[in-house]
């Protein structure tokens, strides 16, 4: 046991969480979001699915309409002053001031920390800097700063100590495919060191290879959450039959005459849902019934279907 509870709570837990702007939009309606200690969660979905304002709330940054969070096993925002120094955030605009220097403006933060000791600043800073590859850039002012160097500070910031939970809204945004590999790495490198992770994106490639467990958001709700593989599994295993051009309407009726349903031509290739036909029996019907069989094929769903059927909307693959 520690002092944020019991290590088999969640490290992000909320119920019913909500939020109505006044404007009168949900901008968030009734999630229940549950980050299991140790996970690297991607919290994923469109632009304006409501990711930035959830992850606002968990902070305490914004108050929600209704229901509750609990980080590491603290009610919040009651717990906020216990639980926020463990807790490292990422969100948009933080306040870096545009004439300081990269260093400076670390150095105030780690001020503000009442918690932070004076004497290990320096090395906590260079720290910090080296771990986002800002060292050779730190003398220069925040405003004098690109897009990805701006990210990378925000990252530092919510690195300048140890944290247990880190929460970064979209941290690759504005960065080049390199710095995307390197955010990548380090979110891997922070989560073998035991923190627990939550990252969101609206580009799935980005951030799929590095997470345990992801939450899929639109329009406000949370359509899914559960581990990459349980999320995978919600979606259709496909078979897809490769033949000639003269011969592909000749397969479709082979395929429907087995029961596949959702029977459809897709370029080359002739596809269906595999629904429980085994995939041996689509072989020898389609062999037996004399098509000469090209390429056979079967598809296992990947997160961006789900994504893509749960949504309605697909990922930009590349920037
Ligand atoms: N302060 C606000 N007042 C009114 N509406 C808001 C406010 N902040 C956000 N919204 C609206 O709430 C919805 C969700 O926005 P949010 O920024 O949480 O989405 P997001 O998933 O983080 O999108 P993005 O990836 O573009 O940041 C959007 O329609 C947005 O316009």
């Amino acid at each position: 046991m520690t002092a944020g509870g019991p290590a088999a709570e969640p490290a992000v837990r909320t119920r019913g969480l909500t939020k109505r702007f006044r404007s009168g939009q949900v901008a968030v309606d009734h999630i229940d979001l549950v980050v299991p200690r140790g996970a690297v969660y991607g919290f994923l979905g469109p632009n304006g699915s409501g990711k930035t304002t959830t992850i606002r709330m968990l902070l305490g940054l914004v108050s929600p309409t209704a229901g509750s969070v609990e980080l590491l096993g603290s009610s919040m925002p009651g717990g906020g002053p216990v639980v926020l120094p463990r807790v490292g955030a990422l969100v948009e605009g933080p306040a870096f001031h545009p004439y300081l220097s990269a260093r400076a403006n670390l150095e105030r933060l780690d001020a503000v920390d009442a918690t932070a000791s004076p004497q290990s600043r320096p090395g906590r800073i260079d720290a910090a800097l080296e771990r986002v590859g800002l060292t050779a850039a730190a003398a220069k002012k925040y405003r004098q700063y690109s897009l990805g160097m701006k990210q990378r500070l925000g990252l530092a910031a919510a690195l300048l100590r140890p944290r247990d939970l880190l929460l970064l809204d979209e941290p690759t945004n504005g960065l080049d495919p390199q710095g995307t590999r390197e955010v990548r790495a380090l979110v891997r490198e922070l989560a073998d060191g035991g923190a627990t992770v939550l990252v969101s994106s609206h580009l799935l490639s980005e951030i799929e290879q590095v997470c345990s467990h992801v939450g899929i958001m639109s329009r406000g709700e949370l359509l899914a959450q559960g581990t990459r593989a349980e999320i995978a599994e919600t979606g259709t295993t496909e078979v897809r039959v490769m033949t000639r051009p003269d011969q592909r309407a000749h397969v479709a009726r082979v395929l429907t005459g087995l029961g596949l349903e959702d029977v459809r031509v897709d370029g080359e290739v002739v596809a269906a849902p595999l629904g429980g036909t085994a995939v041996e029996k689509v072989a020898q019907a389609v062999v037996g019934d004399g098509v000469d069989l090209l390429g056979l094929e079967v598809r296992r769903p990947t997160l961006e279907d789900v994504f893509v059927r749960l949504t309605g909307e697909g990922f930009d693959v590349d920037r």
